[in-house]
């Protein structure tokens, strides 16, 4: 069995993926007591696939955002970039390690953290589980205070780590998780939704924190998120699932190219104008009083604002491109073609 451990600076890419798949086998039930007793005799299975045949590499020091729909095979993946599941097939390397193996330098190396889930203990103040952390990483005295200093600076948690983690806000409790998860310096992070639920100054927060983590320590970031702010606040470039396959890989503006094949159409009207009169110029997309977003597919564009000026009266009128939740929202309920 082939255990070599490779150096990281040999490696061109600090996370390469190649043709990876993850199937689960799910347990089939029919109802009834007949279906109760066949499943426990003669239990039949189905598969799910999961993930399938995803490549692609990161380098140091990118951020990167992980999009898809729900159930499109993100968390998978990222269990198993971190070693928590083995894949089905193909090969993935992180930092030079094969994940799945858990070797204890593989483990410094990297960390998860997930939106939905906590590791500092809710009755403690997360200062003594940094203790503990800082125990099973090695980290001496020290460094270990010189690290929580800086990190909790960096957060605006100064005073609060010394609080049971129950009596901290949303946002204070998953900053503490971002401080806990970051302690050891780990070259590689991959976040599963870290702002899932936080309010508004919280998420930017969050953002500007892995912003700067990324630049004072060179980190490579994998993340997922549902808000759209964060990956277009941290990443310039995305990878995009469905369905378990990689549809995308590429820089947002081109996943905009690709997947938006229309433009928003803002006019300001002097008047207002029937609902079935606007309907003809394309999709409505909002309409307040008397300014009436349209999208207009791309080849339609000329000719659509040529006849809203002639047809219209017009105050204003403006061109852009729509915004970038009304395009990835649109696709991830469409589906994703090709
Ligand atoms: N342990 C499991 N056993 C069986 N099926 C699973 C298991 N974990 C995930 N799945 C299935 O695999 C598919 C991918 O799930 P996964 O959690 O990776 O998606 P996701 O992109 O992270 O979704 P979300 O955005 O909702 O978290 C889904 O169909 C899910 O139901």
């Amino acid at each position: 069995m082939d255990i070599t451990i490779h150096p990281l600076q040999e490696f061109m890419s600090i996370i390469e993926v190649q043709g990876l798949s993850k199937t689960y086998p799910v347990a089939l039930k029919q109802p009834g007591l007949k279906g109760t007793l066949n499943h426990f005799f003669r239990r039949t299975y189905r598969s799910i696939q999961a993930v399938q045949d995803v490549s692609f590499t990161l380098d140091t020091g990118e951020i990167v955002g992980f999009l898809g729909p729900n159930g499109a095979g993100k968390t998978t993946t990222l269990k198993m970039l971190t070693g928590l599941i083995h894949p089905s097939s193909g090969q993935v390397r992180v930092a030079g390690y094969i994940p799945f193996r858990r070797q204890p330098q593989f483990l410094k190396k990297m960390s998860l953290v997930m939106g939905q889930k906590q590791q500092l203990l809710w009755d403690l103040p997360a200062l003594d589980s940094l203790k503990i952390n800082a125990a099973v990483y090695q980290i001496p005295e020290a460094e270990f205070k010189h690290r929580v200093q800086e990190l909790s600076q960096l957060l605006a948690l100064e005073g609060k780590l010394t609080q049971p983690m129950r009596k901290l806000s949303l946002g204070e409790r998953m900053k503490a998780e971002l401080l806990a998860a970051l302690l050891h310096h780990p070259p590689v992070l991959f976040l599963d939704e870290p702002t899932l639920g936080l309010d508004v100054n919280a998420q930017a927060a969050v953002r500007e924190f892995l912003r700067e983590y990324n630049r004072r320590y060179e980190a490579t970031i994998l993340l997922t998120s549902h808000y759209m702010a964060d990956i277009t606040a941290l990443c310039q470039r995305v990878l995009l699932i469905h369905e378990g396959q990689l549809m995308y890989d590429g820089s947002l503006d081109g996943l905009l190219e690709r997947f938006a094949p229309y433009r928003e159409v803002k006019v300001e009207l002097t008047e207002l104008v029937p609902l079935e009169q606007l309907n003809q110029y394309g999709e409505i997309e909002t309409m307040e009083g008397r300014e009436v977003r349209f999208l207009v597919r791309r080849e339609d564009l000329t000719r659509t604002v040529a006849q809203l000026l002639a047809q219209l009266p017009l105050e204003d009128l403006s061109v852009a491109d729509p915004p970038i939740e009304e395009v990835i929202g649109r696709l991830f309920k469409q589906g994703v073609e090709g």
